[in-house]
């Protein structure tokens, strides 16, 4: 039985949309923000229909310039593609401001998914080295977080639901969270009116977040895995289970880890500025439901959340993680 390439599964959004289950991440390194631009034309090129980018990667401009020139060159029609994009917490008050900057920078009328970013409302600090002249994690001399004590992480999902409900405003196609554990759901689910289409967190089989997962699943949250090789360097493909079915399977480390996703009904959104290995990471491999859950036990004893940090270590669940490594 053929299986399909990974690009060519899709899942749908609880409000009908379609989306692509497997999308490029271009949280790049700053040093190399202006490479996004080969590796989405690359990417899509390869096959991909989803990117996965945001106000605070610094990289929307590259995505829209890689984007205007896929479109011009007649690779890809802009309805055919899925596009990301997210409200960071020093933006918590001004969603609208930070949609169309994002537009702006990515050339585009409208986005398929807008997201909350982070939980969180942080003040804005200058910051050369920041996304617009603003620290991305703003903190004190001390390194404290500097928390905007007037804010309530609620209110940044409740102005995105003001624009996805507008009937006159065409912006946005379906709205979600990132780093939301199960309590913030339950406050959005009692307090709005629109079911988020997606949760986008930190999966891979060092957290396998089982109960987050059920509870999406439970209320039609489509879960979406972010860092799903580990972050910067993939410290996850050198897992020694990886090893075990990658030759059980005779493929990469990076298609067993895609792959997991996909087959538990996850999108699945790795990063790489490399061509080679972004045209390379498209085979899906048909794990059975044995070595799925086995990828999902391995994380219940060697736990291990990649991004994390002061700033985040008030949310439940980061809290926790951020005090342990503390002490590890
Ligand atoms: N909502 C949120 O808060 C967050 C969202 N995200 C999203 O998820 C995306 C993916 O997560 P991210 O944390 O970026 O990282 P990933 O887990 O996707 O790993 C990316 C890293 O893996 C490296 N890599 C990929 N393949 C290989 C390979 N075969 N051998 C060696 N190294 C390899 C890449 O390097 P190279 O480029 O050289 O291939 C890069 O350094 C992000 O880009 C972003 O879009 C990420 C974090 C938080
Ligand atoms: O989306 C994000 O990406 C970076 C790390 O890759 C993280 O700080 C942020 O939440």
């Amino acid at each position: 039985m053929l299986h399909p390439v990974s690009s060519e599964v899709y899942f749908t959004f609880n409000n009908g949309n379609k989306v692509p289950a497997f999308g490029l991440g271009t949280a790049a390194p700053h040093q190399k923000l202006a490479e996004t631009k080969q590796a989405v034309k690359a990417a899509v090129k390869a096959g991909y229909r989803h990117i996965d980018t945001a106000w605070a990667y610094g990289v929307e401009e590259y995505v829209g310039e890689a984007l205007q020139e896929l479109f011009e060159e007649g690779v890809v029609k802009r309805e055919d593609l899925h596009v990301t994009t997210k409200v960071w917490h020093t933006m918590w008050s001004d969603a609208n401001k930070s949609l169309n900057e994002s537009l702006h920078r990515l050339k585009l009328d409208y986005v398929d998914l807008l997201l909350q970013h982070w939980p969180l409302c942080t003040q804005k600090i200058p910051d050369p080295h920041g996304v617009d002249n603003i620290a991305k994690e703003p903190v004190d001399d001390q390194g404290k977080p500097l928390y905007d004590e007037n804010g309530d992480w609620i209110e940044t999902y409740k102005q995105i639901e003001r624009i996805y409900l507008d009937p006159e405003d065409t912006r946005v196609r379906a709205i979600g969270v990132s780093n939301y554990p199960i309590e913030y759901l339950m406050r959005v689910l009692k307090e709005c009116r629109t079911v988020p289409a997606c949760n986008q967190v930190e999966l891979h089989p060092r957290l396998p977040q089982r109960e987050l997962r059920e509870f999406c699943n439970e209320h039609k949250i489509i879960v979406t895995a972010y860092s799903p090789l580990g972050g910067n360097g993939a410290p996850l493909l050198d897992l020694p289970i990886l090893k075990e079915l990658s030759e059980k399977y005779d493929a990469s480390p990076n298609d067993i880890l895609t792959s997991f996703h996909i087959r538990q009904g996850t999108i699945v959104i790795p990063r790489s500025l490399n061509p080679t290995r972004i045209a390379s990471n498209l085979e899906f491999v048909p794990l059975s439901a044995e070595d799925v859950r086995r990828l999902n036990e391995y994380g219940e004893t060697n736990k291990k959340r990649f991004i994390n940090g002061p700033v985040s270590s008030i949310i439940p669940g980061f809290r926790e993680d951020f005090l342990m490594e503390q002490h590890s």
